[in-house]
C-alpha cells in the first residue's frame, strides 16, 4: 500500500543521501486541520508488537517549529508513536509497522531510507538522561566527529551547549565527565549532544519525569526555546506540562487510538470528545 499510495498521490521521492531530505506535500484529504507546515505526517499508522496492536490507524500532521505534546494514559501507545517517527521501533524485534509515516513527504519506511541518517535528522531524548561516560566536551562532539564535521569543533560544541542552556554552568569544566553533572544538567547535555549535529526534529520521551521541579522547569523553558529552531514532539504524563509548553496536543487513549488532536488551548479548554474531557479532568487515566 505504501508505495502505491505515494505514486497515486503523485509525490516525488527524489531525495538526498539520507533519503529523507525532499520537501513534497502529501495530497491527503485527511490530515490535521489547522496544521499548515507539517513536517511529519502519519497516515493510518498501525504498530504491532507480535500479536498485540499498540497503535490503531494514527493519522496526524505535526507542524514545523512548534511543540506537539502526546498525552494519554499509560500503555496507550505514546512512546510507540514517538519511536515510529525515527524508526526506533526497528530495534524491537517483534515490532511491525503498517501504514505510512512521512517526513517532508518521504515515507521513512521506504526501502531506500537509511534509519541512521534519519535519526540524525530526527533526534531523540529519553526519560533517563544517558550521557556517554566521556567528558562534557566529548559527549557533545561525539556525533560531529562521527560525521567528520570537526572543523571549529570547539565553537560547535559551545554553540550546542549554549542552545541547550548549559554552557554557563559548565564552561569551566568541559573536560569533566558528563556523568558528574546533576540529572537536570545531564538531560540538557543530552539535548546539546542531540542538537550538535543539527537535526530538524527533536523527539522527547518524558524528558523531565526523572527530574526535580527546578530541573523540570529549566527543561520546560528550554523546550519552548528549542521550538524556535526545531520541531519538537514530546511525550508527557504531566498534563499541566503539556498545557504549559505545547502548541498542539494529541490525546491517545486505550487501544492505541488517537482520539483528538488540536491546538493545546482547545484540547484543555473545550475538547470535542467527551472521552478527552473525562481524561483531562481526571475522571480516568
Ligand atoms: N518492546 C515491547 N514489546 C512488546 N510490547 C510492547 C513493547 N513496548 C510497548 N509495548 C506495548 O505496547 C503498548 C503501548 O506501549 P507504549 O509504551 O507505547 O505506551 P505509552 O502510552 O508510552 O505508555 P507509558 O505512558 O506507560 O510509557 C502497551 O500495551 C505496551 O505493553
Amino acid at each position: 500500500m505504501t508505495a502505491n499510495r505515494a505514486e497515486s498521490e503523485g509525490r516525488s521521492d527524489a531525495t538526498g543521501d539520507s533519503g529523507v531530505t525532499s520537501m513534497t506535500e502529501i495530497a491527503s484529504p485527511r490530515g490535521s486541520p489547522g496544521v499548515e507546515s507539517p513536517v511529519i505526517q502519519s497516515r493510518d499508522l498501525d504498530v504491532f508488537y507480535g500479536e498485540t496492536q499498540a497503535l490503531d490507524g494514527i493519522t496526524m500532521d505535526i507542524p514545523e517549529r512548534r511543540v506537539t505534546a502526546l498525552i494519554g494514559p499509560s500503555g496507550c501507545g505514546k512512546s510507540t508513536f514517538l519511536r515510529s517517527i525515527n524508526r526506533m521501533n526497528d530495534l524491537i524485534d517483534v515490532a511491525r509497522v503498517e501504514g505510512d509515516l512521512f517526513f517532508h513527504g518521504k515515507n521513512v519506511y521506504d526501502d531506500d531510507v537509511d534509519p541512521v541518517a534519519l535519526r540524525r535528522k530526527i533526534g531523540m531524548i529519553f526519560q533517563q538522561p544517558n550521557p556517554f561516560p566521556k567528558s562534557i566536551f566529548d559527549n557533545v562532539a561525539y556525533g560531529l566527529r562521527v560525521q567528520g564535521k570537526d572543523d571549529d569543533l570547539e565553537e560547535q560544541v559551545r554553540t550546542a551547549l549554549e542552545r541547550a542552556a548549559l554552557l554557563e554552568e559548565v564552561e569551566d569544566q568541559l573536560d569533566s565527565s558528563g556523568l558528574d553533572l546533576s540529572g537536570g544538567q545531564q538531560q540538557r547535555l543530552c539535548i546539546a549532544r542531540a542538537i550538535a549535529t543539527d537535526p530538524e526534529v527533536i523527539l522527547m520521551d518524558e524528558p523531565a519525569s526523572a527530574l526535580d521541579p527546578v530541573a523540570t522547569s529549566k527543561i520546560e523553558d528550554l523546550v519552548e526555546t528549542l521550538a524556535e529552531e526545531y520541531t519538537v514532539v514530546i511525550v508527557t504524563h504531566n498534563m499541566q506540562q503539556a498545557a504549559r509548553i505545547s502548541d498542539k496536543t494529541a490525546v491517545f487513549l486505550t487501544g492505541g487510538e488517537l482520539v483528538e488532536f488540536d491546538d493545546t488551548t482547545k484540547i484543555f479548554e473545550n475538547p470535542e470528545s467527551q472521552r478527552v474531557e473525562d481524561y483531562i479532568t481526571g475522571k480516568f487515566g
